[in-house]
């Protein structure tokens, strides 16, 4: 009944990476990408690391505000606030988000007593700043995620950050594999069963590819295969435009298919090589894609939906469950750090 689409097939790239490679050769540079087809054949990065945004209209404004944010490029000093950014990680919700702000600055040994929301001027998100890491919730779907990535985007261009990479930390539905498991992605799958993030642009339907930073993924599997307490999976996620029947589910206040329809579909998800369904990562995997950055999404699964739609599990089991992701991100900042050995303060 359902196809996948057999036209986006990943696109290959050869970079290096900080934990297999050699040194820290800039993303995208020898990547055949379909942003190319878009922007030519250069390379948003410059040979420091830092990215230029391929949008020249900015350069004509005075000053660009970054209105969910709270924070502009004019009376703001973004180099000195942002520029030391190495790694950007977001996920759902503000309390998560200054739970691993917390966490990391235990794990680099930052001293830290105050978490101070640096987006409080707009009220709409949370972010927070330890050393070289930059913790900031997106809210849900696609939408509110993307709204806040992009103006990361600028905020780290403008603040001239070198190489940044950006994790998403979040939480999703399983499939076929136990509740409390860790999926970290490949590639985005969008409601239509295809591998883009899909937007219309001036009245058109815009496909932009989702795949993920193979090498990066690969490279925190074997950090999250270290961990006992739980299992990790690298495989598809579906990134839904629905919590209900956008992910198939019996128990929304609509229903107009069977139950029959509905495990027909998650076995369509399974066979595709889809681990789990959560509501941003095509849109998350194309648009850091687009801006020439490296990114990973590592979801905990809160339910196997082959077996139940509800979340059950107790919110103390799933604030636990919860930490998953944060171990594994922070166990890979931890050992970027010292690989590079680069003090981390807070400035
Ligand atoms: O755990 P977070 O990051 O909120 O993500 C997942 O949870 C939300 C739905 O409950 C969606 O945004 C989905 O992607
Ligand atoms: O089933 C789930 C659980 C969390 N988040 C989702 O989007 N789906």
């Amino acid at each position: 009944m359902f196809r996948a689409s057999e036209k986006n097939s990943a696109p290959e790239c050869d970079c290096d990476y900080i934990l297999t490679g050699e040194g820290l050769e800039p993303h995208y540079q020898n990547c055949s990408t379909v942003w190319r087809k878009h922007y030519g054949s250069s390379s948003p990065k410059n040979p420091d690391g830092t990215f230029r945004l391929r949008n020249e209209h900015l350069s004509k404004l005075n000053q660009d505000v970054l209105y969910h944010l709270g924070l502009d490029n004019e009376n703001y000093d973004l180099p000195k606030m942002f520029g030391d950014v190495k790694f950007v990680c977001m996920g759902g919700t503000k309390y998560r988000m200054k739970e691993f702000a917390k966490y990391i600055a235990k794990s680099l040994a930052i001293p830290c007593e105050d978490f101070v929301n640096m987006t409080k001027h707009s009220h709409r998100y949370a972010m927070y700043k330890v050393g070289p890491v930059l913790s900031v919730n997106h809210g849900i779907g696609i939408p509110s995620m993307t709204i806040l990535l992009q103006e990361v985007i600028k905020l780290l261009s403008y603040a001239k950050a070198k190489d940044p990479i950006i994790f998403r930390i979040g939480t999703s539905g399983g499939l076929n594999i136990s509740p409390g498991s860790v999926v970290i992605s490949s590639w985005g799958l969008n409601g239509t069963l295809e591998k883009s993030y899909d937007i219309p642009v001036l009245g058109k339907i815009r496909k932009i590819p989702s795949h993920f930073d193979k090498r990066l993924s690969e490279e925190l599997l074997s950090i999250a295969s270290e961990e006992k307490d739980f299992s990790t999976y690298i495989g598809g996620t579906m990134a839904a435009d629905d919590f209900y029947r956008g992910q198939a589910r019996l128990d929304g206040p609509f229903c107009d298919y069977t139950e029959e329809d509905k495990m027909a579909f998650i076995k369509t998800l399974v066979e595709l090589g889809v681990k789990n369904i959560e509501m941003e990562a095509t849109a998350f995997a194309a648009m850091t894609r687009e801006a020439g950055l490296r990114s990973a999404d590592v979801c905990v699964t809160l339910v196997n939906r082959l077996e139940e739609d509800q979340v059950t599990p107790s919110k103390s089991k799933l604030l636990e469950w919860q930490e998953r992701p944060m171990l594994v991100i922070a166990k890979y900042i931890s050992l970027y750090v010292k690989k590079y050995n680069k003090p981390a303060k807070n400035d």
